[in-house]
């Protein structure tokens, strides 16, 4: 993208931020953005609505947004006319996103919250918004230090998060749709495959963030296993064991499986399992640690 939308721009029932209003926003609530926070703002419209288009959001929609920092993305979610709870840590930013709402899009503000919380604090106890929907969907663009973390934990919390459409690192988004056996397969590649399937969904460029980050970023989608499909309909798969199992191998990830596992599942595992103890665990599906796991587990571990 060349150029950037410097001005609000008009929408239905109102207005999305442009870099002039988070400038605005930013100065008049007295917020700088800060590294430890991973605060870069999106300050162009039309990247806000594709990151919105991307998640397929509408106006049935129920859509988590963490860290909705100064209200770029949160107003073009709002926009679809879908109901929204944003979870922001920075107390100065969470106080500061209502008025925003009133000001740039006044009709939306009754459907949404906005809760001041760690994301990686909650748990369908303390954010009851989203426990009588079938599915909810999470949209953000992601603190880029704990973005992996943030996604995992609220996927092992929250058994209806259907589906999520992410802005990361670009790095990360790699990781995270990455396939076994390539150089980027890693932990959060493999656990996500437990969840669901991960997809890139295209590249965002610097300049549309202020301050502009110093990283490329890119977008993830999401889609979670139906209930019955997928590693965790396995009769006697764990989530728990399968994750030790992923971890031990990733974390000698140039050792054979006999090698790094061998502490930690009984003799003639692998052979019950159907898997060649010499590969590497990077080589492995999510459904072979599953069967690594069931064989130990039929074998005492
Ligand atoms: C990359 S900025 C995105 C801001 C806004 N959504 C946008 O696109 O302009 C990340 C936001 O996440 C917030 N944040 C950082 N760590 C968080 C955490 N653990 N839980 C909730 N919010 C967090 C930051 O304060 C910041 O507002």
């Amino acid at each position: 993208m060349s150029e950037l939308d410097t001005h609000t721009t008009p929408t239905m029932g109102g207005h999305l931020l442009g870099a002039a209003d988070i400038r605005r926003i930013a100065a008049d609530a007295g917020i700088s953005p800060t590294k430890k926070f991973g605060q870069n703002f999106v300050i162009d419209p039309g990247t806000v609505r594709r990151i919105v288009r991307e998640a397929g959001v509408g106006a049935d929609d129920h859509v988590l947004e963490v860290g909705p920092g100064l209200g770029s993305l949160t107003l073009a979610i709002l926009e679809t006319g879908a109901r929204m709870t944003a979870v922001e840590i920075d107390s100065p930013v969470a106080q500061r996103l209502p008025q925003t709402i009133a000001e740039f899009m006044p009709d939306a503000a009754a459907r949404l919250r906005v809760v001041r919380a760690d994301a990686l604090t909650l748990t369908p106890g303390n954010l009851p918004d989203f426990r009588d929907d079938a599915t909810f969907t999470l949209v953000a663009n992601l603190p880029y230090n704990v973005a992996t973390p943030i996604l995992l934990t609220l996927l092992e919390r929250f058994d209806n998060l259907g589906s999520f459409l992410v802005m990361v690192q670009k790095e990360v988004a790699d990781r995270l749709s990455a396939q076994p056996g390539s150089k980027i397969y890693g932990t959060p590649s493999v656990k996500l495959a437990w969840y669901g399937t991960a997809q890139p969904a295209g590249t965002i460029g610097r300049n549309v963030f202020w301050p502009a980050p110093n990283v490329d970023s890119a977008l993830v989608r999401f889609d979670r296993h139906a209930p019955d499909e997928g590693p965790a309909t396995h009769a006697s798969a764990d989530r728990a064991a399968v994750f030790a199992l992923i971890d031990a191998a990733f974390g000698q990830r140039r050792k054979t499986l006999h090698a790094a596992l061998k502490k930690v599942v009984p003799e003639g595992t692998f052979e019950k399992a159907g898997i060649d103890a010499a590969r590497r665990g990077e080589t492995l599906t999510v459904d072979e640690f599953v069967r690594i796991a069931d064989a130990a587990k039929e074998l005492g571990a």
